[in-house]
């Protein structure tokens, strides 16, 4: 990685902006930036990161092997646009554009340039994506093993089949939402029982963060684990039966299909758009 170009400076490139710092991966100065419009943003990334943030396109493309496309799906469009000109088939580029399909890209570049699509969460702020990646055609080894050098300093990294990245999405991409909703009802149901929120908020993190551990480190199934924790006639019993008269299991379940099923409705109404503005061969 001699110079990455960010194009979008949300919460998703500075997650990987702060990985790739933190982890030495590469010189803060050889990372370029840009965004819409904030000018308040770049000089926040400049101060904490020591990045160049740039709006000349010359600027933070020239040179650069390696482009991350870190803009909102609306705005990929007029983004590819606007950097055509720059793009030529040795860029790497890396995508975590949700539901833009790696053809819809190299159709509007207009070359057979190398894209790497990746599906982060936003636990890479801390480290802890689960991210999974899919490469098109024309990306070689040497670049799909850049593209898991950077996701690697925000959290684990699968290769996955470009078919499966809506999958990925209804699972781990909005996975952090679900067990936060699942904390969300515990935070409610310790006040219906009468435990202050400081104790229940400090009890409840302190659970997820052991049974999170334990299923890492223990090479029991969740099924198993959850049975050592239920005595027969004891009170995890009569939580759990509760828990089924309410079908949460099957409720969960409908959960990550219907966001895997929006992915794929995201996704080709996005490739719809795009198709009109494809070049054609
Ligand atoms: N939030 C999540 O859980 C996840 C989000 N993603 C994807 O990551 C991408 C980025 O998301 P966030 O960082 O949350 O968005 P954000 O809204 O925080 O940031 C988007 C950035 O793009 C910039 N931008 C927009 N149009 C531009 C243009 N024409 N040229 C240059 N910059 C432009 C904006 O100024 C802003 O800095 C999205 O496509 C989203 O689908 C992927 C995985 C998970
Ligand atoms: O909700 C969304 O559409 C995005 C994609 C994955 C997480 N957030």
């Amino acid at each position: 990685m001699k110079k990455i170009a960010f194009i979008g400076a949300g919460s998703m490139a500075e997650a990987i902006i702060s990985g790739l710092v933190t982890q030495q991966v590469i010189d803060s100065e050889n990372i370029f930036v840009t965004n819409k419009s904030n000018d308040e943003r770049f000089d926040y990334l400049k101060k904490h990161y020591g990045v160049t943030a740039t709006r000349s396109l010359q600027q933070l493309l020239q040179d650069a092997n390696l482009v991350v496309l870190a803009v909102k799906p609306k705005d990929i469009l007029e983004t590819m646009q606007s950097i055509k000109e720059y793009i030529h088939e040795e860029m790497l580029f890396i995508s975590v554009v949700a539901g833009v399909h790696t053809t819809s890209l190299e159709g509007i570049a207009d070359k057979q340039v190398s894209i790497v699509r990746a599906m982060p969460n936003t636990s890479a702020a801390v480290g802890r994506s689960a991210t999974a990646l899919a490469a098109n055609s024309h990306t070689d080894e040497v670049q799909l093993q850049t593209a898991i050098t950077l996701f690697e300093t925000v959290g684990s990294v699968s290769i996955v089949e470009e078919t499966q990245l809506d999958a990925v999405t209804g699972l781990s991409g909005s996975g952090p939402a679900y067990i936060y909703y699942l904390v969300e009802a515990l935070e409610k149901s310790a006040e219906s029982i009468g435990l202050d929120s400081e104790t229940a908020k400090q009890l409840i993190l302190q659970t997820l963060i052991g049974a999170a551990e334990m299923l890492q480190k223990s090479p029991k199934t969740p099924a198993v684990l959850r049975k050592e924790v239920t005595s027969p006639g004891g009170t995890t019993e009569a939580g759990l039966k509760a828990l089924q008269a309410h079908q949460v299991q099957e409720a969960f379940i409908a959960c990550v299909e219907e966001a895997t099923e929006q992915s794929k409705r995201m996704g080709n109404q996005i490739s719809k758009e795009l198709a009109k503005y494809v070049v054609p061969q």
